[in-house]
């Protein structure tokens, strides 16, 4: 892994979406802490020059989080621009000279998926990619072939360790505290296995809908969306053995192998939803079979978990916005309490974060009865305090690779959904701010019920 820092951050897709709400923001937070010490060059066609562009990221910055004035004024000095189609060999040219003695710069695709390999190619045919890495924006393709094509475009280009495949939930405090909790606690080893733990649920809710994302989530859809990298990046910190080292490639080796113990999905394994309204939204075809909602039972076929079910659901237009795992226990082989709920950790994601872990306690009183308490390891009511886009470009920019997806680790989860991508699964309506369609109970069948991840009500 090229452990070199870069020198340079160029940045496509600068006058886009995710430029606006998440990558000005988190190159301000990188400045506030002292951290930006290389040019920034956005590059785009809005026909714009280096005051616009810097207006923007102003307005960025205001609309996300806040403007922070030592840290904005850092960001500006090293603010740079480039106006150019990326389909005209001048605008790298232009690139190329703006570099100057950048000797490792990194490439940061934040554009739309079709102009990945264009602008690869152009980067190399204009000597931009001599000492250079590339930070590729998911979606990584959208099946396994044509991730598979990405992958062998890119590596005409730039080795593997010289590709940064963006999962902006690898970036995420508490993700990384799925592991880390995991390790780093002796107690837990013997009890993560098929012989204690029953089900395990992830539940991505979010109560919003597409929000004039409509073009793309046409396209895509819950499951290439957020199941297929999101939610088995966290299926995958939970499930993984324990890696050699901390080191990169030892803890990516080992998210491989347990991916590899899955198999691949079949139709009765899905169920796919479709909010009822979805298709009033610009961009939406009146017929449009894209799931906003996906249900999918998995089993890892290894040693540690064979025959614990594995439940994943994600939906928009949901009752709330929350994302969460709930690791179920066996119940105790003799009930001690009756009706005693079976005890579970739960990892809370988002919007806050917490581990919480479940026991029985005795009410209080003369009576022989339980309560459930929840032992809370960590609670952040406020949410993490660095933002995923913030930790991941600091990665990469020092040539951090570990928390980035590999070559092989996306293959291997395009396999695995790949079969029941398209209308496979026929899609079926329900209400807005329900918890889906009711199949996705019949999913669960005697595993559930699904936990639906509580959210705390503002005063
Ligand atoms: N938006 C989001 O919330 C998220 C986005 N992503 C990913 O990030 C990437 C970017 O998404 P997003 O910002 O929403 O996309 P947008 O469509 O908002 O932005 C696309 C950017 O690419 C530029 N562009 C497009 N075509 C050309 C061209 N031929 N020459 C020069 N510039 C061009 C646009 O410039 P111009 O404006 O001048 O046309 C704009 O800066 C995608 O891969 C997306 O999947 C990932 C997670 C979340
Ligand atoms: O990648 C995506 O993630 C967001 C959710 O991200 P979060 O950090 O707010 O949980 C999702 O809304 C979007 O559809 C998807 O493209």
């Amino acid at each position: 892994m090229s452990e070199q820092a870069a020198d340079a951050l160029v940045f496509f897709g600068a006058t886009g979406d995710l430029a606006f709400k998440k990558i000005f923001p988190a190159l301000q937070a990188t400045a506030r802490r002292g951290r930006l010490a290389i040019p920034v060059v956005g590059v785009a066609k809005a026909g714009w020059n280096l005051d616009q562009f810097r207006a923007r990221a102003k307005a960025s910055v205001e609309a996300h989080g806040g403007l922070d004035p030592a840290g904005f004024e850092t960001l500006c000095k090293q603010l740079r621009y480039v106006d150019g189609d990326y389909a005209d060999p001048g605008t790298f040219e232009a690139l190329r000279r703006e570099l100057g003695g950048a000797r490792y710069p990194a490439h940061y695709l934040a554009i739309p998926p079709a102009l990945f390999g264009p602008v690869v190619e152009q980067l190399g045919k204009s000597g931009c990619t001599q000492g250079a890495r590339v930070i590729v924006e998911k979606p990584f393709g959208r099946d396994l072939d044509s991730a598979q094509k990405l992958n062998q475009t890119l590596l005409g280009s730039f080795h593997e360790s010289s590709i940064f495949r963006i999962d902006h939930y690898l970036g995420k405090e508490p993700v990384q505290n799925l592991v880390f909790f995991r390790f780093a606690n002796s107690f837990l080893e013997p009890v993560w296995n098929r012989h204690h733990i029953a089900s395990v649920q992830i539940t991505m809710a979010e109560d919003f809908g597409v929000q004039g994302r409509g073009a793309f989530y046409e396209q895509a859809g819950a499951l290439r969306d957020v199941v297929q990298n999101h939610l088995l990046q966290i299926l995958a910190n939970l499930t993984m053995e324990p890696p050699v080292s901390t080191s990169g490639e030892a803890v990516r080796d080992e998210k491989v192998k347990v991916l590899r113990a899955i198999p691949s999905l079949k139709p009765a394994d899905v169920v796919r939803g479709q909010f009822r309204g979805y298709r009033d939204e610009k961009g939406i075809a009146p017929d449009s079979q894209i799931d906003t909602f996906a249900a999918i039972k998995l089993s890892v076929n290894n040693w540690r978990w064979q025959g614990v079910p594995f439940y994943i659901r994600a939906g928009k237009c949901l009752p709330v916005t929350a994302t969460e795992v709930l690791v179920r226990f066996h119940r105790p082989p003799v009930p001690y309490v009756a009706n005693a709920p079976a005890n579970y950790i739960r990892f809370r994601i988002s919007p806050d974060v917490a581990i919480a872990l479940s026991t029985m306690v005795k009410a209080p009183g003369e009576a022989f009865t339980g309560t459930p308490a929840e032992l809370i390891a960590v609670h952040h009511p406020d949410g993490a305090e660095m933002d995923a886009y913030e930790r991941l470009l600091g990665d990469a920019m020092k040539g951090n690779a570990t928390e980035f997806a590999r070559e092989d680790y996306v293959e291997e989860a395009w396999r695995i959904v790949d079969p029941v991508l398209g209308s496979v699964v026929p899609v079926t309506e329900y209400e807005p701010r329900s918890w889906g369609p009711a199949e996705a109970n019949r999913l669960i069948g005697s595993d559930g019920p699904w936990h639906d991840p509580a959210v705390r009500q503002a005063n």
